[in-house]
């Protein structure tokens, strides 16, 4: 992708793009490209409230997301923003977005001021996960307001437009969408935003890294190799965009039968912690499958918010990351 600074630079900058194309597909081994020219075009007009006029007629509040990015020079700090962690995985269906829903909750009650962004635009559950039913509100039709929930500040695409309809967008969107939540929405003092990624290493993670000074990335594998397989190249996307790799979380760790009592290995063992050992990362922690985790999730009342064995486990992963600087 090749951003112009206007539309008309971007017309001049057809020859290139043309070449870059051709010279890219001339190189040996690829199989396909396509380069696209991109500009940003004069600001979008502030909308009136009550959902009308997004780029897809989604309902939407005053303020459009999801726009061409604006030009900037490297990663950018987000004021007012500590640490931000991207939690990410291969896979998709992992647990990303349990974990983050509860990593945040677990990192509130330790007394953190925690931000929790769900970039998975394509399909947000943070809204279901954390309970949070209204919408998005942009009273100035500039900076979008976040939301509470659990003692987490809370903003994701899924409460900006309609739940109901898809997002379809291409990658400029993405990334502009992206870069409006990170700097749109007030989010305060935090000394911790965690960012819900989309499953895989697509234009999502890339814009997130190349643009926003990350702490780190957080992992997220089941045990089964098929999903560490794909932690792999999440892993080496992450090495190659130069973003340190804190850790990986072992999800989906074992089963113990409420009825006898017998641990199953479902997605077979250890898997996770044996790649963070080879890879020479931090192992950060063990999540085994939990009915009521997952019944949490879907009421939007984390299990990391009560007092169950399982918060307990949450608890011990927040405060180890706290130990660690790294929250
Ligand atoms: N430890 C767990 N115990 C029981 N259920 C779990 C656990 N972790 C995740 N789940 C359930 O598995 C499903 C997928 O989890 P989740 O949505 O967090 O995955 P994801 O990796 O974010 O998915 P996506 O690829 O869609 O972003 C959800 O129904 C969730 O409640």
């Amino acid at each position: 992708m090749i951003e112009a600074p206007s539309p008309e630079a971007a017309r001049r900058l057809e020859p290139v793009r043309a070449e870059a194309e051709a010279r890219i597909r001339a190189l040996e081994g690829v199989q396909s490209v396509s380069v696209v020219l991109t500009a940003h075009g004069p600001a979008a007009p502030a909308r009136p409230p009550q959902g009308q006029g997004t780029p897809q007629g989604q309902g939407a509040p005053a303020l459009t997301v999801g726009r061409h990015p604006t030009p900037q020079a490297g990663p950018q700090a987000v004021p007012g923003i500590d640490r931000i962690l991207a939690i990410a995985s291969g896979k998709g269906g992992v647990g990303k977005s349990t974990v983050a829903a509860n990593l945040a909750v677990a990192l509130a009650r330790e007394g953190r001021r925690v931000g929790l962004l769900d970039a998975d635009i394509h399909g947000p559950s943070q809204p279901r996960m954390m309970g949070v039913a209204r919408r998005a509100s942009s009273p100035d039709g500039q900076t979008i307001e976040p939301v509470q929930a659990h003692g987490v500040t809370m903003m994701s695409i899924g409460l900006m437009v309609d739940p109901g309809k898809a997002v379809v967008w291409r990658g400029p969107m993405l990334m502009g969408a992206l870069q409006q939540l990170l700097t749109q929405v007030a989010w305060g003092r935090l000394d911790v935003l965690l960012v819900d990624l989309p499953p895989g290493t697509g234009d999502v993670q890339l814009s997130l890294c190349q643009r926003t000074r990350l702490t780190g990335a957080i992992i997220v594998s089941t045990p089964q190799d098929v999903a560490l397989i794909d932690a792999r190249k999440a892993l080496d996307m992450f090495r190659l965009l130069g973003t340190p790799v804190l850790g990986i979380i072992e999800n989906m760790s074992g089963f113990v039968c409420p009825h006898c009592g017998q641990e199953s290995h479902i997605f077979g063992q250890g898997g996770a912690e044996a790649e963070a050992l080879r890879e020479g990362l931090p192992f950060l922690g063990r999540i085994p499958i939990d009915l009521a985790t997952r019944l949490a999730g879907d009421e939007g009342l984390p299990v990391a918010a009560g007092d169950s064995p399982a918060a307990a486990i949450w608890r011990a992963l927040a405060q180890r990351l706290v130990a660690g600087g790294m929250a």
